[in-house]
């Protein structure tokens, strides 16, 4: 592979940055054989030999073919003869150097010839795997502008059309004008007027490729199932300069001739690089359409053969171009200046051996001829980039002038403003100045602002390695295409939706979260209950139904016993986990919408999106959510402010109690009584600071939503026995 990439950068092929003749380069490929022929048998070996280690690459028919066949001995000399599937190394051996020199303003074009099936596609288009040459070409454009920095910009746009039955098709118009063949000195052989695309990244190029290919005429024939029916020629027009974005040439004076170097003193490059995928030749059709079809591909294709061999023979005389629309489009490109390139695709099976035959017989015509190609420098008026450059330059001019005269109404206004307001009448006047004045600053502010988005616009057109960021490719990526992004103005309600989801999860989670920490009181405040006073064990029971009672809540909720109240809690947390889930992958089915690969497989349709019926549901449902909790919320603040009442009760009642056995001897209990009423009194005071605190925080009047500062998760102090009291009670002490 190292020689062959030698040998095809040898001087006499090799791509100068100088003109220079050079022989049209060939490659053949030789595509991989079936096991089974046509007929379903296996396939026999191959009838070609060949021996890729010589340069140029030889091609041999086996000589037992070529009596079986009465042919005469078939040898044939190429640039390269490869075989397999590696689009990779066709488009290093094929292309590559082409792409590079069109990059450098000298016109290319590259495309496939041989019979049906024998793989023009897969070597122009190729798969997703085995990115064909168009993409490599598209991808490799890219990168060489990145390579070239900042001293270089590049303005690129982009043609697809087809040839079907003899007549042009802008596969990239929506409405088809009539496309006719012109000529000029300059451009040569052109088609006009054609849809052409500014085109500023890989990407972008790859769709609207794409978007033309669902408009080629594609069928099944008696060989495979996408046979293409029609020529298309894919172009791409690159106009390079040198760097003026970002320069200090800005603003140049255009037309009153005062201008900093530019373009003009140096031109700038314009070359077209076309890459062609033509229609195969097939012998049998089975059906009338497709027979139409398949004569028209066949006249074209013999007209093609029949003008190579008369430029390859070096014949003066008529050369009939224009006996095909494929050989009159080709004619600039077959004559002279440009570098051509072709790859000759070859069935190897048997049956094929003709039409095989025929082909490497044209790729050999094709080799003889010379072609004469040179870098080609426009003025600046027929350059698209140096148009934009000038409008920019001229936008520039009328910002910076609508900038002054801003600032001078703007200083008019203030001026009228402070005029004394005595002079009533003179007042009155300079008020309608005034409007007036604001207007015209209005009407200043929107063209300003016009000029700027235009100029922004243009400069984005405007390629150099700076402005592409990181757009660039990896070799072994094929280039994947994104349909169906949305807009960002249709993105923003969803984004403002989404984050209003967001907040409502917040609160949701956040309600949940303070709903879990006063069941956990309610339980504690219940121990308590239990402690203090044991005989009143079913009190929480009793103190729930009172409180339901008094809030007539009692059928909504059964308040029977704590475990209940761990249930609802749980159901709650499931609903709002539902919802949080539900929400999380509506927010990851936006972001992450898997976008279809166009190119190799049929058009896929966008993912479907979430409807806003369903973002609908789940707003509903969460503030159904959030009005539950916020009800399951007020009525624990009220249990818990119950319970802790009943807390105090049962407090005062013990320390009552401790008081009148102060007044008995003093006794061990007694002792034990008394440092726990002290306690009682601490823990008592503590809790009415707490209490005060809650009361505070809770005294905001609350909306149906939970807006308001959440209740502090401060607990509150335990009014439980303490460890130490109960082990002075038994450690120190003997039971009277
Ligand atoms: N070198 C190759 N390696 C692997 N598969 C190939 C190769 N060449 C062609 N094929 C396969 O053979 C089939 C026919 O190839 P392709 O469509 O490229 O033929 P074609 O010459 O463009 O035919 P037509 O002129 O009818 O459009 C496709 O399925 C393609 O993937």
């Amino acid at each position: 592979m190292e020689k062959l990439r030698k040998a095809m950068r040898s001087p006499s092929t090799a791509i100068n940055s100088h003109d220079s003749v050079e022989n049209i380069k060939v490659c053949v490929r030789l595509k991989a054989q079936s096991e089974l022929d046509p007929d379903g048998r296996p396939n026999l070996p191959s009838p070609w030999s060949f021996d890729s280690n010589s340069w140029p690459n030889q091609i041999q028919l086996e000589p037992q073919f070529s009596e079986a066949n009465r042919k005469q001995q078939f040898s044939h000399s190429y640039d390269a003869i490869l075989t397999g599937s590696d689009n990779f190394q066709i488009y290093d051996c094929a292309a590559k150097s082409i792409v590079g020199s069109a990059m450098d303003g000298f016109h290319g074009t590259i495309f496939a010839y041989g019979q049906t099936s024998s793989g023009k596609t897969y070597t122009m288009t190729g798969t997703e795997d085995e990115p064909g040459i168009i993409p490599q070409a598209v991808d490799d454009v890219f990168k060489h502008i990145r390579r070239a920095g900042n001293t270089k910009e590049f303005l690129l746009r982009i043609s697809y059309i087809e040839i079907y039955n003899e007549t042009i098709k802008d596969l990239l118009a929506t409405e088809q004008a009539e496309l006719r063949i012109h000529e000029d000195k300059y451009r040569g052989v052109y088609v006009a007027p054609l849809k052409e695309e500014i085109v500023t990244n890989p990407k972008q190029v790859m769709r609207i490729i794409e978007r033309g290919e669902a408009n080629r005429h594609v069928s099944a024939n008696n060989y495979h199932e996408h046979s293409s029916r029609s020529h298309t020629i894919f172009q791409m027009v690159i106009e390079s300069n040198d760097s003026q974005l970002g320069s200090n040439s800005f603003p140049m004076r255009l037309g009153l001739g005062t201008h900093h170097r530019t373009a003009s003193q140096s031109g700038v490059k314009l070359s077209y690089l076309s890459l062609i995928d033509l229609a195969g030749s097939e012998k049998f059709t089975s059906n009338n359409d497709r027979r139409k079809e398949a004569s028209f591909i066949n006249k074209s294709l013999l007209t093609l053969g029949a003008v190579i061999s008369k430029i390859a023979d070096g014949k003066t005389g008529h050369i009939p171009f224009r006996d095909s629309k494929l050989t009159r489009i080709l004619q600039t490109t077959l004559t002279g200046n440009c570098r051509v390139g072709v790859i000759c695709t070859v069935n190897q099976d048997l049956p094929y051996i003709d039409e095989s035959i025929n082909t490497l017989k044209f790729g050999a015509r094709v080799k003889k001829i010379n072609t004469r190609a040179q870098v080609n420098k426009v003025a600046d008026e027929k350059a698209l980039i140096q148009k934009y450059h000038s409008e920019i330059n001229e936008l520039k001019t009328k910002l910076n002038k609508a900038t002054v005269e801003q600032s001078k109404e703007s200083s008019k206004t203030s001026v009228a403003a402070n005029v004394d307001s005595a002079q009533e009448q003179e007042l009155e006047a300079l008020r309608l100045q005034n409007q007036k004045y604001e207007e015209e600053v209005m009407e200043l502010h929107l063209a300003r602002t016009t000029y700027k988005e235009r100029i922004d616009h243009l400069t984005k057109l405007i390629l150099s390695s700076s402005s592409m960021g990181d757009k660039v490719f990896k070799r072994s990526r094929p280039m994947s295409v994104h349909i169906g992004h949305r807009s960002s103005n249709s993105l923003n309600p969803r984004l403002s939706l989404l984050g209003k989801q967001r907040d409502k999860n917040e609160r949701l989670e956040w309600a949940l979260g303070d709903i879990k920490f006063k069941n956990r009181y309610i339980k504690e405040l219940e121990g308590l209950l239990q402690s203090l006073a044991p005989e009143t064990a079913a009190s929480p029971a009793k103190v729930f139904r009172r409180y339901t009672e008094i809030q007539g809540l009692k059928e909504n909720w059964d308040v029977g016993s704590i475990s209940l109240n761990a249930e609802k809690e749980k159901a709650m947390e499931e609903k709002v986990s539902n919802t949080l889930g539900r929400v999380a992958s509506l927010r990851l089915s936006r972001q992450f919408a898997p976008v279809p690969f166009l190119r190799a497989e049929p058009l896929r349709e966008d993912p479907p999106e979430p409807s806003s019926l369903e973002e609908d549901d789940i707003i509903e449902e969460q503030n159904k959510i959030i009005l539950e909790l916020e009800q399951e919320r007020k009525y624990q603040t009220q249990t818990v402010a119950d319970l802790k009442d009943r807390v105090r009760q049962l407090e005062m009642q013990q320390f009552r109690r401790a008081e009148l056995a102060a007044t008995k001897p003093v006794s061990s209990e007694t002792t034990a009584l008394k440092i726990r009423v002290a306690e009682l009194e601490v823990a008592l005071e503590a809790e009415r600071e707490w209490r005060k605190k809650f009361l505070q925080a809770n005294a905001a009047p609350r909306s149906p939503t939970i807006t308001s500062a959440p209740i502090s998760p401060i607990p509150p102090p335990r009014l439980r026995p303490t460890p130490s009291a109960l082990q002075t009670d038994s450690g120190s002490s003997s039971p009277s």
